[in-house]
C-alpha cells in the first residue's frame, strides 16, 4: 500500500458480530494492483462457515440491541459513518484506485457518493411509516413497515462504494442486520466501510462483512436458509445462480445486472451538450459500468458530424494508471483485458473511427486497453448486442424515430438509456417507449444521483434499488387487524 493510503484495518479479517476475525479457514487470497500487477495485501478467504457465523451474528444483532434501536437512532448512526467516509475521502478514494485501477477523480466521487448514500439513508430511516384502512365497523386496521430481517447483499468490483452505499446504506436505515460480501477482485473499500461503521458505533452484528470467492463465500450467503433477502449486483450468469439458490429457500431477490445501454441522438439534438454526455458515459470507469452508454444510436442527418466529433474526442483519450488521474485507467484485470480483446477480435470486419492512447507510464505489467470506438455498426453485431464491460463503444445510425426505438429496444437488455432532441412530444412518447429503468432526457446519468430509483427491466435485473423508493424494497409490510367492537 502507498503512504497516501495506509490500512488501518487488517484486510485479511472478516468483521462478525463486531470483531474482525480469521476466516474459519485461515486462508487469504491475493489483491492485485491493476494499474502495474504488483501484489496490494492479501484479503480473507471466508467460505461457509464464516457466512455461517456472519448470519448467526445478524440474527442476535436483530434480536438484541440493534433490533430494539429507535429509526431516528439508526439514522445517526448511519449520518455519522457519511460524516466519516467524507472525512476518510482522500483516503478511501486512494484504496479504491489502486484496488480497482478507477482514476483517482472518479474513485474520490465514488466516496462522496458512499457518504451521500449514508447521509441520505440516514436521513430517510424514519420516514418511512405505515397506514390506517379503513374496514369493518369495530375494526381498526393499520400497516406497520418492518425489516426483512437478515439481509445478504453481493457486491461486484466496479463501483464497490456507490454498490454498498446504496444497498447495504438502505438496508440498515430500515434496520436489517447485513452480511456483506464484496468482490475477491477489489473489496478494501468495503473492508474500509466495515472499520468505519465499527468506529461509527453501529451495534455488533448490524454489519457483518466477509470476504472470499464468489462460488465460496458468494454461493453459502445466497443459499443460507437464515437470510430473509439477497442483494445482487453483478453479472447476468451469476445473478441466475443467486436467484437459484435463494429460491430453493423461497428468499426474495433483488438483481442489479449488466447493460447495453443507448443513447439516441436525433437531427435536432444539441450536439454541444451532447458531445462530452456520449463520450463520458462510454469510458467512465474504462467501460466497465453497468450503465455504460455503449450504443451511441445516431439519426442520418447529424451521423457525419457525431461521429467526426467523437472520434476527435476518442483521439485525445489517455489510459493510464490510476493514480496519475488520466480520463482512464486500467481494466480490472489481465482477465477482463483479454475478454475486452476478444471483442476488439470480433470488431476486425468493423470500422474504427478512433481509438484513444496508452500513456508512457501504461506500463505491460498493468491491464491496459486502448478506448475504441467503432462506426457504421448494424444493431445486430455481437459488439452492438453484448455487454463488453471495456471502453468500446459503437455508433449505429438510422432514419425515424420508429427505427431508433426498434434498435434500441433490440437486446436482451433494459437498464438505462438517453434521449437527445429538442422535441417535447418525441421526449414524452421515447420515454414511454424505450425498454430501461432509467431513461434520461437531454443528459445522461450513468447511475447517478442517490435520489433516483435505479434497475433494470429484461436481463438488466429486476427490483429497484436507490432513491427513498428502495427502501420499500428493503423492509415488509405486516397487517394488524384489531376488533375492539
Ligand atoms: N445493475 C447494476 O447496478 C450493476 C452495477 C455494477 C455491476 N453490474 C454488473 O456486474 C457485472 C460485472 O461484475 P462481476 O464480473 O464482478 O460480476 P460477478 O457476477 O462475477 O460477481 C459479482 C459478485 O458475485 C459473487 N459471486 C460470483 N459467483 C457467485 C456465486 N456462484 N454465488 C454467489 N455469488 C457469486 C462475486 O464474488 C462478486 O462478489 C457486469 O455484468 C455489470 O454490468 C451491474
Ligand atoms: C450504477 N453504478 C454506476 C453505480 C454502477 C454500475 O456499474
Amino acid at each position: 500500500m502507498t503512504d497516501a493510503a495506509p490500512l488501518w484495518f487488517d484486510p485479511a479479517l472478516c468483521l462478525i458480530d463486531g470483531r474482525w476475525q480469521a476466516p474459519a479457514g485461515g486462508e487469504t487470497l491475493p489483491l492485485t494492483n491493476p494499474s502495474d500487477g504488483s501484489p496490494l495485501c492479501q484479503i480473507a478467504r471466508g467460505d461457509a462457515r464464516d457466512i455461517n457465523a456472519a448470519v448467526a451474528a445478524a440474527r442476535a444483532a436483530l434480536e438484541g440491541g440493534w433490533g430494539e434501536m429507535t429509526a431516528t437512532d439508526r439514522g445517526r448512526i448511519l449520518s455519522r459513518m457519511g460524516q466519516m467516509v467524507l472525512e476518510r475521502c482522500e483516503t478511501l478514494a486512494q484504496l479504491e484506485a489502486m484496488d480497482v485501477g478507477k482514476p483517482l477523480t472518479q474513485a474520490r466521487a465514488d466516496a462522496v457518493a458512499l457518504a451521500r448514500y449514508l447521509e441520505f439513508y440516514g436521513g430517510a430511516a424514519d420516514k418511512l411509516h405505515g397506514d390506517t384502512i379503513p374496514y369493518q365497523a369495530g375494526y381498526t386496521v393499520y400497516t406497520l413497515r418492518e425489516p426483512h430481517g437478515v439481509t445478504g447483499h453481493i457486491v461486484p468490483w466496479n463501483y464497490p462504494m456507490q454498490i454498498i452505499g446504496r444497498s447495504v446504506g438502505a438496508a440498515l436505515a430500515m434496520g436489517n442486520a447485513c452480511v456483506l460480501k464484496p468482490a475477491e477482485e477489489a473489496c478494501l473499500t468495503a473492508l474500509a466501510f466495515a472499520q468505519i461503521a465499527v468506529e461509527a458505533g453501529l451495534p455488533a452484528g448490524a454489519l457483518n462483512v466477509v470476504s472470499g470467492i464468489g462460488a465460496e463465500a458468494g454461493a453459502a450467503l445466497a443459499g443460507h436458509p437464515g437470510v430473509d433477502h439477497i442483494s445482487f449486483t453483478g453479472s447476468v450468469r451469476t445473478g441466475a445462480l443467486v436467484q437459484q439458490a435463494a429460491g430453493a429457500n423461497v428468499v426474495p431477490v433483488t438483481l442489479e445486472l449488466g447493460g447495453k445501454s443507448p443513447q439516441l441522438v436525433f437531427d435536432d439534438a444539441d450536439l454541444d451538450a451532447a458531445l462530452p454526455f456520449l463520450v463520458n458515459a462510454g469510458i467512465q470507469n474504462a467501460g466497465q459500468t453497468c450503465s455504460a452508454a455503449s450504443r451511441i444510436l445516431v439519426q442520418r442527418g447529424v451521423y457525419d458530424q457525431v461521429r467526426a466529433a467523437m472520434a476527435e474526442a476518442y483521439s485525445k483519450l489517455t489510459v493510464g494508471p490510476a493514480l496519475s488521474d488520466l480520463r482512464l485507467g486500467p481494466l480490472i484485470s489481465t482477465r477482463q483485458k483479454e475478454i475486452v480483446e476478444g471483442y476488439l477480435a470480433k470488431g476486425a470486419d468493423l470500422t474504427i473511427a478512433a481509438q484513444g492512447v496508452l500513456s508512457d507510464a501504461a506500463s505491460d505489467r498493468g491491464a491496459y486497453v486502448r478506448p475504441t470506438l467503432f462506426a457504421d455498426v448494424a444493431a445486430d453485431h455481437p459488439l452492438a448486442q453484448e455487454e463488453i464491460f471495456g471502453p468500446v463503444q459503437v455508433l449505429i445510425p438510422f432514419e425515424d424515430e420508429a427505427e431508433a426505438v426498434r434498435i434500441a429496444n433490440s437486446t436482451e437488455y433494459g437498464l438505462v438509456a438517453g434521449i437527445w432532441t429538442r422535441d417535447g412530444a418525441r421526449q414524452m412518447r421515447l420515454a414511454k417507449r424505450l425498454r430501461a429503468g432509467q431513461v434520461f432526457l437531454n443528459n445522461y446519468g450513468a447511475g447517478g444521483g442517490v435520489e433516483l430509483p435505479f434497475g433494470g427491466v429484461g436481463k438488466s435485473g429486476h427490483g429497484r434499488e436507490k432513491g427513498f423508493k428502495a427502501l420499500y424494497g428493503f423492509s415488509q409490510l405486516k397487517t394488524v387487524a384489531a376488533y375492539h367492537g
